[in-house]
């Protein structure tokens, strides 16, 4: 069975986000991620995991002005000095998570924007966050995200981002498969995620449509979580979606879970 990581800025939002690691914790989650944690002092953030025996699995650099629609710089021509800060400053918060991973974010560029050249700008950003976030054992994650949900965002197929990992070819840059976006953009989710899985290093899960619980929708989970197994993911798979209702009883989906992987060991052994 996958690790399954709670996302605390999409679950349990019925209390405020310092006690999310608790709610967490207490359903039987082991890893935590969220988008952004830079409102809160990182040993704050260190002490909630360490309470709770959480690893911090997963969470963003800084994407510039979000209320502004900003959606990440790493695409976005003029905007390199801005980026290596929000990575300084992103690493710096990893070091004291000892978070193994961050998502960087590609951006929407302008209409007036040459996309060549973004790709360009984009190879050059990451080529250098790569390099710093190697000092520190940290990898670089790229996700392409669907333009239902985010229009004109710079990477949204799996095969855009595969080949941006293999033009860089860097053993820390890696691609954060997230099947909802995928189920929404292109489909086709087993075929791809066994296409991308060298260069994989985080998937996410929500049901389709409607970013919900994985357990109703176009997407069969229990089949895609066979499939992991089968195709040897050993990473995480965080739970990126918003529970129809209280996060708790929306859980039934992780239940069903752990006894077909139960069922599946009784049955190895
Ligand atoms: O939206 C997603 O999917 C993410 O994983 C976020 O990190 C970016 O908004
Ligand atoms: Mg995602």
């Amino acid at each position: 069975m996958p690790r399954f990581a709670a996302n605390l800025s999409l679950m349990y939002t019925e209390v405020p986000f310092l006690e999310r690691f608790a709610l967490a914790a207490a359903d039987g989650f082991e890893g935590v991620e969220y988008l952004f944690p830079y409102e809160y002092d990182p040993g704050v953030l260190a002490r909630h995991l360490e309470e709770h025996a959480l690893e911090q699995v997963l969470f963003n650099a800084p994407p510039g002005d979000w209320a502004a629609g900003e959606r990440g710089l790493a695409a976005l021509p003029g905007r390199a000095e801005e980026f290596r800060a929000g990575i300084r400053l992103a690493l710096d918060y990893a070091a004291v998570l000892q978070a193994p991973r961050i998502h960087v974010m590609a951006g929407i560029p302008q209409d007036s924007d040459d996309l060549d050249h973004c790709r360009d700008v984009y190879l050059d950003n990451l080529a250098w966050a790569a390099s710093e976030a190697a000092q520190q054992d940290v990898d670089i994650m790229i996700e392409p995200i669907n333009q239902h949900d985010m229009p004109g965002y710079f990477l949204s197929l799996q095969d855009e981002a595969l080949s941006v990992c293999e033009a860089l070819n860097l053993p820390n840059l890696k691609v954060q498969f997230d099947t909802y976006h995928c189920q929404m953009s292109e489909g086709n989710v087993a075929t791809r995620l066994q296409a991308g899985l060298p260069r994989i290093g985080h998937i996410q899960i929500a049901g389709v449509p409607g970013r919900h619980e994985p357990d109703i929708g176009e997407l069969n989970y229990p089949f895609l979580f066979a499939a992991m197994d089968a195709l040897g993911y050993i990473g995480w798979v965080g739970c990126e979606y918003r529970p129809r209702a209280e996060t708790r009883a929306g859980l039934g989906w992780l239940r069903q879970e752990e006894a077909r992987a139960s069922r599946t060991s009784g049955s190895a052994a």
